[in-house]
């Protein structure tokens, strides 16, 4: 049992769970029409959750227009939807960090308004947003009680007490580390079950998971899709947020999609096959990774990218491999495998230790990124807020930095050109924006990652490394990147991706290179690969 035994008590929760269906999907449940999910009734027993007609609006954007959405307890519900659709703004509300305009949110039937995310931890509300909030020179259990410290009548906090509490809390999550450890020492699927055991601190009725596996390992994901079912048992309700499908049969008993800051509807998983749930994310049946185009890849030609011996002390070692035009190589492997590290080597963020790195004949020597972009590299990052995109420029900006010197002319910048050469970005990616001024900042996460995308895309770089292109991308846009990836190849580029994304690893490789601990450990051409050849090659020993 997850919840202690007062926190799951309540005759609502425990009848449920005696009458609770276990979701009996394993995969995709093929043909079956989407029909609403017309057994249910709601009689205010099951309902934890309850918005109805919610409203937000941003500056010229209606984020959420009415927006009805209802939550059982003990179900896991997944919201999906495009990059922009209103996903995150609709969880916002429900924790307490954005007002809405409009609308009513009833929590077991009675109506609340959350002023703060204090208000709605307090009431119930847990929500786990992608990127952590933990303070990394704190341990765990000052993070887990932060702002809620356990104090004696002097008002001193309870170190020893505090830290037991923890523990318990942990051991609920069934986390191997102690309360102790300081965050700082812990990797990202820790630190999430960190959240979660914070989350599990309050008495939580609604647990919100914002794309919770992005960072996590094939492992550490399989980890939390245990404690999610658990929590669900439990008799508690669970919003899941992922642009990835494939979590969404084993996982999800009920599907909601938001489409434009409406939703389409409430359909049970069973209801759904994978063509189906594209449709209502996308309103058109578009598959993800569509029919590869004829092969691009030159293996006659010679390299222009290779590397021989690469390796840089405790992140990897020994790597070498050579990427001919035309070719899409995908680096796969878990999250702390050194791929990373190795793109932003190839980049001139880090210098190597030993080895060399040859563009086309020449070695090179990358003192910075400004070397590795003269020389044709572009890198699209992982860590697009920090790395690739500037939150406090306005789109076009963002898009025309890597190619300013083309916008020059005797009276200094081309705004004109600026705006129209971005005005085609935007179209050609599907950003979602009122126009090409706005703010990067103000944009959607995945529409954010497509401006990224945009920047680099217009360069005149041989070369293009792309840390996981799609992390955080709807289904439609990820097809989208997927053709202009192969695009570039086409058009004579080489391209390394790095990827923890199985489906997209055999959707867009022409080979594939495995990599665990820092070595690359084996290398596969991909035509029919199958998935588990590679789950085995990067996870087993
Ligand atoms: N703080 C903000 N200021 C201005 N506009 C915003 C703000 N937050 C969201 N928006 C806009 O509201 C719309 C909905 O965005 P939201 O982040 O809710 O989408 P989402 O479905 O979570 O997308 P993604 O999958 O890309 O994360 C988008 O058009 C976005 O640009």
């Amino acid at each position: 049992m997850l919840l202690p035994p007062q926190r799951s008590g309540g005759g609502g929760a425990s009848a449920f769970r005696r009458c609770r269906r276990r979701r009996p999907h394993s995969g995709f449940h093929a043909m079956t029409p989407i029909k609403p999910a017309a057994d249910f009734h709601p009689n205010g027993e099951d309902v934890v959750l309850q918005l109805s007609g919610l409203k937000k609006e941003f500056p010229g954007v209606k984020a959420l227009d009415g927006v009805d959405f209802e939550l059982r307890r003990g179900e896991v519900h997944a919201l999906l939807g495009a990059n922009g659709a209103g996903k995150s703004t609709l969880i916002k509300i429900v924790a307490g960090l954005y007002q809405r305009d409009g609308g009513t949110i009833r929590l077991e039937g009675q109506e609340v308004s959350f002023g703060s995310t204090a208000e709605a931890m307090q009431a119930g509300i847990g929500i786990i947003y992608q990127d952590f909030a933990l303070v990394p020179d704190l341990s765990v259990a000052e993070n887990i009680f932060l702002g809620q410290e356990m104090r004696n009548s002097l008002g001193l906090v309870q170190r020893a007490a505090q830290e037991k509490a923890a523990q318990e809390l942990l051991d609920m999550v069934g986390a191997n580390f102690a309360a102790t450890a300081l965050v700082s020492s812990l990797g990202s699927g820790q630190r999430q079950q960190v959240e979660i055991a914070k989350a599990l601190r309050n008495k939580v009725k609604v647990l919100i998971l914002d794309e919770p596996t992005a960072s996590l390992s094939h492992g550490e994901a399989e980890r939390l899709f245990e404690i999610i079912r658990q929590l669900a048992d439990e008799g508690v309700g669970i919003i899941y947020v992922s642009h990835r499908l494939e979590e969404i049969a084993p996982l999800v008993d009920r599907v909601t999609a938001l489409r434009d800051g409406v939703s389409v509807g409430s359909y049970p998983t069973a209801a759904l096959d994978r063509q189906k749930i594209v449709s209502l994310i996308t309103g058109s049946e578009r598959p993800a990774g569509a029919a590869r185009p004829a092969r691009a890849a030159r293996p006659d030609l010679p390299p222009l990218l290779s590397v021989q011996g690469l390796s840089r002390a405790g992140e990897f070692d020994d790597v070498s491999f050579a990427l001919h035009p035309g070719e899409i190589l995908v680096l796969t492997g878990l999250v702390g495998a050194g791929r990373t590290e190795l793109a932003e080597t190839l980049f001139g963020v880090r210098h190597a230790d030993a080895g060399k790195i040859r563009l086309g004949e020449k070695i090179v020597h990358q003192k910075d990124t400004r070397d590795a972009i003269r020389n044709g590299i572009a890198l699209i990052p992982e860590d697009r807020r920090g790395q690739g995109v500037s939150l406090m420029l306005p789109i076009d900006e963002n898009v025309a930095l890597p190619i300013l010197r083309r916008f020059r002319g005797p009276f200094g910048l081309a705004r004109r050109r600026i705006g129209a050469h971005a005005d085609q970005l935007i179209d050609r990616l599907s950003i979602r924006t009122p126009n090409a001024r706005t703010l990067a900042g103000a944009l959607s996460g995945g529409n954010q990652q497509k401006v990224v995308l945009a920047k680099w895309l217009s360069t005149d770089a041989q070369v293009f490394l792309f840390d996981e292109p799609t992390q955080g991308v709807d289904v439609g846009a990820k097809a989208e990147i997927y053709a202009l990836i192969e695009g570039l190849a086409a058009a004579g580029r080489a391209i390394l991706i790095v990827s923890s994304d199985l489906e997209e690893v055999l959707a867009v490789a022409d080979r594939v290179l495995a990599m665990r601990a820092g070595r690359i450990v084996e290398e596969f051409e991909n035509n029919a690969l199958p998935a588990s050849r590679v789950v085995d090659a990067i996870t087993n020993g």
